[in-house]
């Protein structure tokens, strides 16, 4: 790569070696001059542009660039050079040979014209930067979004000057040929003084100075307040299904992003699909990873905070990388980023009100997890960076806060996808995180019509993973996929919303011995005892994981299992007082709710009677009723609050609905109870 290829950052990813079906007209060649060596006094803007560049290179300050201030640039811009490579870079243009790339010697550089594959190829990334919607031009609007997102402050009548200086057919737009005229006119000789010619220049060197020196602000909004779909991070997003198409992928012709009612964006059927069609296909290159893939290279710095993480919040991992393609102007990843949401409805954002109007300890407890976890990795990685130099830094120099890693940590979280990784010897394979560019605004379904398919093991197969019609599609309706048979905690915390009669959905209780008593006392079972189990019932309890040091206290009511079966075996045992009767069975037979009254039916009554009162405990620690949540929901409140008040009504209809259940099994055990006894 050549010093000047500086300039349009180029990602190794978008190689179009490893692209199928790049959709990039390589015919359209402008026939131009590129280039001559000396320079008009016209140029003086772009020459003042090119000192402040050259400044950016030159780190220390001493008006030259050392191969080693070239090979941190490089490294910065994920381009990693060898010494070796380096020294022919700078030879390449050193002319007085002192091993250094002096101020003259690199204008000399910038206003000559290479004309090569490679600068066509970078001018093409470049352009893409700009052309946010990838219609093929860029707009005024276009030129506006790009660089205010960078920080510069110019006006959408500037853009538009900028861009009828250089719009040679007068459409209002700027195509690529007339880009390319563009970029060669800001750096040609014959520059004239018309006012024309200096808006092409200053088109081209903002342009060139904006995909060079700035990355993008990681600003982070608040969580919308109003019902409608998130906002994008930019205004006009990049077009995701050409983009995909463009890199090699597959996206199935009936296929089209929309509104999906209030689930946000999502995918759309626009033509009736039958089962079994492939949808969407992802080569291997596409997927945003932290980093798995042999070739690629992790910041150093990113690295070291990423083992920081802890295992369970893996998400903020993967987040530092996306945070970092976030900041990077001409990141390969930039068009799939353009279009996630700018703000998430999880509760790490929610106003700390509403964080207590969840009324639920276990997410309560996971929530403030997360935030603390979030204000202390922000000083962790405000420490890590605050001594970099610019060129080590890896989010540009950047200020990286709690907010900004939330919204990375939130976007990871509600969109990636863990895929198969590397096998291990005992034949599983690991987890491999990874957001999945557009299969990702799929939105979710306990009744999906598609699917998820990773090819694994196929041989010949370029494509890492796709997504399958399950069902026939018909014309207009949304695409869904299952994001896993998850309670509301997990939809809540890690995607924003919640699920009304989820299935799945359930309440945590810590089993407590004393708690036990309190409830079979409040259902008048006999002489309960829970709290001082028997040598033998103690025995029973180990087994069950609910005593010893290995004990796992956490015990769950909902769910397609009713009640967790740990719990229920630990009730038909302690209420039952003969031993011998309870060896007869297996440890399944007494964990399973479908085994009838294994212990004898006053003993089955005794636990379901037990369990219904432990619900009234576990109802009674909710401050407000579901009517109450209801009418609050009817007078309108905020989407957090909304959200919270959601969540909370779900949880108690879930306890609710486990209290029907046991009451109906019994009234049924007890008229069982009633006829046998009459027999
Ligand atoms: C993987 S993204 C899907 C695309 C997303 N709708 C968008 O606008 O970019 C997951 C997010 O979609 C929304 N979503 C998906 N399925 C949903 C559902 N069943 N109910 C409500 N929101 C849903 C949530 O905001 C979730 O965090």
């Amino acid at each position: 790569m050549g010093f000047k290829s500086l300039f349009a950052r180029k990602n190794k990813k978008s190689d179009s070696s490893s692209v199928q079906n790049h959709n990039v007209d390589h015919h359209t060649t402008l026939d131009i001059p590129l280039g001559s060596r000396s320079h008009s006094v016209n140029a003086r803007d772009q020459i003042a542009e090119l000192e402040q560049v050259f400044k950016k290179f030159d780190v220390n300050g001493d008006g030259k660039i050392s191969s080693a201030e070239l090979g941190a640039i490089m490294g910065s811009l994920g381009e990693s050079s060898t010494e070796e490579e380096l020294q022919k870079m700078i030879k390449e243009v050193d002319a007085d040979g002192d091993g250094f790339i002096d101020l003259s010697e690199f204008i000399e550089l910038n206003t000559k014209g290479v004309d090569s594959d490679e600068v066509l190829e970078n001018l093409k990334v470049a352009f893409s930067v700009y052309d946010i919607d990838g219609n093929g031009s860029i707009s005024a609007e276009e030129l506006f979004e790009v660089l205010k997102s960078l920080g510069d402050d110019c006006s959408i009548a500037e853009c538009r000057k900028m861009i009828n200086g250089v719009d040679c057919d007068g459409d209002g737009m700027i195509s690529f040929d007339e880009f390319k005229l563009m970029m060669m006119m800001g750096s040609r000789t014959e520059v004239d003084s018309s006012s024309e010619s200096s808006s092409i220049t200053m088109a081209a060197s903002k342009m060139v100075m904006a995909s060079l020196t700035h990355f993008r602000p990681l600003t982070c909004a608040a969580a919308s307040s109003s019902g409608c779909y998130p906002g994008r991070l930019v205004a006009q997003p990049h077009d995701l299904v050409k983009w995909v198409r463009r890199q090699g992928g597959f996206v199935h012709q009936g296929l089209k992003i929309g509104e999906d009612s209030s689930h946000g964006l999502g995918l759309l059927a626009s033509e009736e699909i039958p089962k079994g069609s492939e949808l969407i296909s992802l080569p291997q290159h596409i997927p945003l990873r932290f980093g798995s893939l042999e070739s690629d290279e992790i910041h150093s710095v990113l690295v070291d905070l990423a083992q920081k993480v802890p295992e369970e919040l893996w998400a903020m991992k993967l987040g530092l990388k996306l945070l970092q393609e976030r900041a990077k102007v001409g990141s390969f990843w930039w068009p799939y980023i353009s279009n996630l949401p700018e703000a998430y409805s999880v509760p790490i954002f929610f106003p700390g009100e509403d964080i207590k109007n969840l009324q639920y300890a276990p997410l309560l407890y996971q929530v403030n997890k997360r935030c603390r976890f979030l204000l202390d990795f922000e000083q962790e990685v405000r420490r890590a960076l605050e001594n970099l130099k610019l060129i080590d830094h890896p989010f540009g120099g950047l200020d990286v806060d709690a907010s900004s890693l939330g919204w990375a940590m939130s976007a990871v979280s509600s969109r990636a996808f863990r895929l198969h990784g590397k096998k291990l010897p005992d034949g599983t394979s690991e987890d491999d995180p990874m957001m999945l560019p557009l299969i990702d605004m799929c939105n979710h379904s306990f009744e999906p019509n598609a699917r998820i398919v990773q090819e694994q093991g196929v041989d010949n197969t370029k494509m890492l993973v796709k997504v399958v019609a399950e069902t026939a599609i018909k014309q207009n309706d949304p695409l869904a996929i299952n994001y896993g048979n998850l309670n509301n905690d997990f939809f809540l915390l890690d995607y924003g919303f919640v699920i009304p009669s989820n299935p799945y959905d359930c309440i945590e209780l810590r089993y407590d011995g004393a708690l036990l008593d309190a409830a079979s006392m409040a259902a008048g079972v006999s002489s309960p005892n829970f709290s001082a189990p028997s040598p033998w019932q103690q025995r029973f309890l180990s087994q069950l994981g609910l005593e010893g040091e290995a004990s796992n206290l956490k015990v769950s009511l909902g769910g397609p299992e009713l009640v967790e079966g740990r719990l229920l075996a630990a009730l038909r045992v302690l209420l039952a007082s003969d031993v011998t009767e309870v060896e007869k069975h297996d440890l399944k037979t007494l964990k399973s709710l479908s085994a009838e009254a294994p212990l004898g039916v006053s003993n089955e009554v005794a636990a379901f009677r037990t369990m219904i009162a432990l619900c009234v405990i576990a109802l009674g620690h909710f401050p407000t009723k579901i009517m109450e949540d209801e009418s609050l929901l009817k007078k309108g409140v905020s989407s957090s609050s909304e959200l919270a008040i959601q969540f909370r009504i779900q949880k108690k209809s879930v306890i609710i609905d486990v209290m029907k259940n046991l009451t109906r099994r019994v009234k049924l055990l007890s008229q069982k109870e009633t006829v046998t006894s009459q027999d």
